[in-house]
């Protein structure tokens, strides 16, 4: 930029705001300016929530959804104009919010974390002290969100077959994952965008699963970049959830730099060949001129899917089971498919030599209508037993697991371990990491006296014997007539009207 930065000087506030149109468009990130003119067509959440920030600071936008990482690996160095004097860029003059100046009186007067008793209040906290876009984009489901509801009701169709006269003095919930040992069945599951509930993101939940000696599951599309999580970690092990880019060679890099830096497992994501439709998130997206989803402008990125669908244009939906050799010739990590709803897959997926399965429909997040997670294993395990393949494959199952009695009965039909996802996101984003702490710690206070009451005193002990299983297949969809389903269903509550 001849003539408007010497080396020692550093560029103004009013240099930037010169270049604030689609034919010269800089924008300051963390106290840089960068030039994304040319950039621009191609930005995965379309350029206009770049021209809302054109010749400004987007920092406060950019920082939840884009790894640090981002501009060094994916704007040419060129772009990169220097550092900016801040004492020169004019503050954002923040029109008034009621939704933030109420949204702030309600953090003011949220419970104490002392009064979260179980997972569901972390849920019912997070609903009223999070930014609105970023409750959508966490709690949404797909469709008509049926699916996101079974996942959890799933579990109340299981009842329980205690044993008595048990000694129960001593309970010890440990069990191995792949090989390594943790203190309780579960593990953090991969889930996009931590930073929209928590200004840290995903590293958050890397120090909660330490304390607790428990897998996290580094996700793709997480905040922070893997390298950041990893760096935060503590001698303790992670595991990627990998979406299998269109670019092999962008694949193979990410698998084997994992594997470099120290993972432990690879999660194939295989249930998102495309990105659910999540309507409450595309909804809240609707104020914020960055992912309008009533699109009708001139974009060439289909946003109708809110932001992880924009950032997910990468996803190759040509991934099928001829691609799994490829796989197991470029790691020696473990390789396991997530996402697979039925059990001819699962035979399928010990056929082409992985290590193991998530049976699991992305949290109800993609296709709706799918069956949960707890019903495919209770058709998945008689199967594999008569084969005598139950030891084959590790099982995983994820969704809706909300109490230690979905981890019971997870394990007491055969699953080795359980992800969980939703819940640790509303911990971290009402109370950070004391909010997954203590999230972490009920699940083990619930559990060591569940397995007390089922008779059990180690979790090798669990086995189908224990519950019944046989409403388990009933699926009287629910009327939506919960929290989730009042939201998606009230069109007339969207921000357009609420301003009026
Ligand atoms: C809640 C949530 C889940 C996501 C998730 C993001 C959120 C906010 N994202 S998503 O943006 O693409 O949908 C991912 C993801 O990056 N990759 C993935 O494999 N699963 C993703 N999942 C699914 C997740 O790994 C579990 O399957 C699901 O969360 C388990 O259900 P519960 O939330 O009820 O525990």
């Amino acid at each position: 930029v001849p003539g408007e930065q010497t080396q020692s000087k550093k560029l103004t506030g009013e240099q930037v705001a010169q270049h604030n149109s689609r034919e010269s468009c800089w924008v300051i990130i963390h106290g840089c300016a960068y030039d994304v003119t040319e950039f621009m067509p191609e930005h995965p959440g379309g350029p206009k929530i770049i021209l809302k920030y054109a010749g400004k600071d987007a920092t406060e936008e950019y920082a939840p959804i884009h790894p640090p990482d981002t501009l060094e690996k994916y704007l040419d160095k060129s772009k990169h104009l220097g550092e900016v004097d801040m004492s020169t860029v004019e503050e954002e003059k923040k029109e008034v919010d009621p939704d933030e100046e109420e949204r702030q009186m309600r953090i003011a007067r949220m419970p104490i974390l002392e009064q979260c008793y179980n997972l569901m209040d972390f849920e019912a906290v997070a609903r009223r002290v999070m930014k609105k876009t970023a409750w959508a984009y966490y709690s949404s489901g797909a469709d008509d969100e049926i699916t996101l509801r079974e996942n959890h009701s799933a579990f109340h169709k299981i009842w329980f077959r205690p044993r008595i006269l048990e000694n129960v003095e001593h309970i010890d919930l440990s069990t191995t994952m792949l090989g390594t040992k943790v203190d309780i069945p579960f593990y953090v599951t991969a889930t996009a965008l931590g930073k929209l509930g928590n200004p840290e993101g995903e590293v958050v939940l890397t120090r909660g699963a330490k304390k607790h000696n428990v897998i996290q599951m580094i996700p793709t599309l997480a905040s922070c970049s893997f390298d950041e999580i990893m760096d935060a970690a503590d001698d303790q092990v992670q595991w990627l959830q990998l979406y299998v880019n269109k670019n092999r060679d962008i694949t193979k890099r990410i698998v084997q730099h994992a594997e470099a830096r120290g993972c432990k497992g690879l999660f194939i994501t295989v249930d998102a060949p495309q990105l659910g439709r999540r309507e409450k998130d595309m909804r809240s997206k609707f104020s914020d001129v960055g992912s309008n989803v009533q699109n009708t402008g001139g974009d060439n990125v289909d946003r109708s899917q809110g932001a992880a669908r924009a950032i997910s244009s990468f996803i190759d939906p040509s991934l099928s089971w001829k691609d799994i050799p490829w796989f197991l010739s470029i790691t020696k990590m473990p390789i396991l498919l997530k996402g697979v709803q039925r059990v001819e897959d699962v035979i399928r997926a010990i056929e082409a030599g992985v290590h193991g399965v998530v049976l699991s429909n992305h949290g109800g997040r993609q296709l709706d209508f799918a069956r949960s997670g707890i019903e495919v294993l209770a058709e998945v395990m008689p199967v594999l037993r008569e084969r005598n393949w139950e030891n084959r494959i590790e099982i995983y199952i994820d969704g809706g697991v909300r109490r230690a009695t979905d981890i019971i009965k997870a394990l007491c039909l055969g699953a080795k371990g359980v992800g969980i996802g939703r819940p640790f996101l509303y911990a971290m984003s009402a109370y950070g990491l004391p909010g997954v702490d203590r999230a972490m710690q009920l699940l083990k206070d619930e559990m060591e006296m569940n397995m007390r009451l089922i008779g059990c005193s180690s979790v090798d002990q669990l086995n189908p014997g224990l519950v019944d299983t046989r409403a388990l297949a009933s699926h009287a969809t629910t009327v939506p007539g919960d929290s989730l389903g009042l939201g998606v269903y009230d069109p007339l509550v969207g921000p357009r009207e609420k301003a009026e």
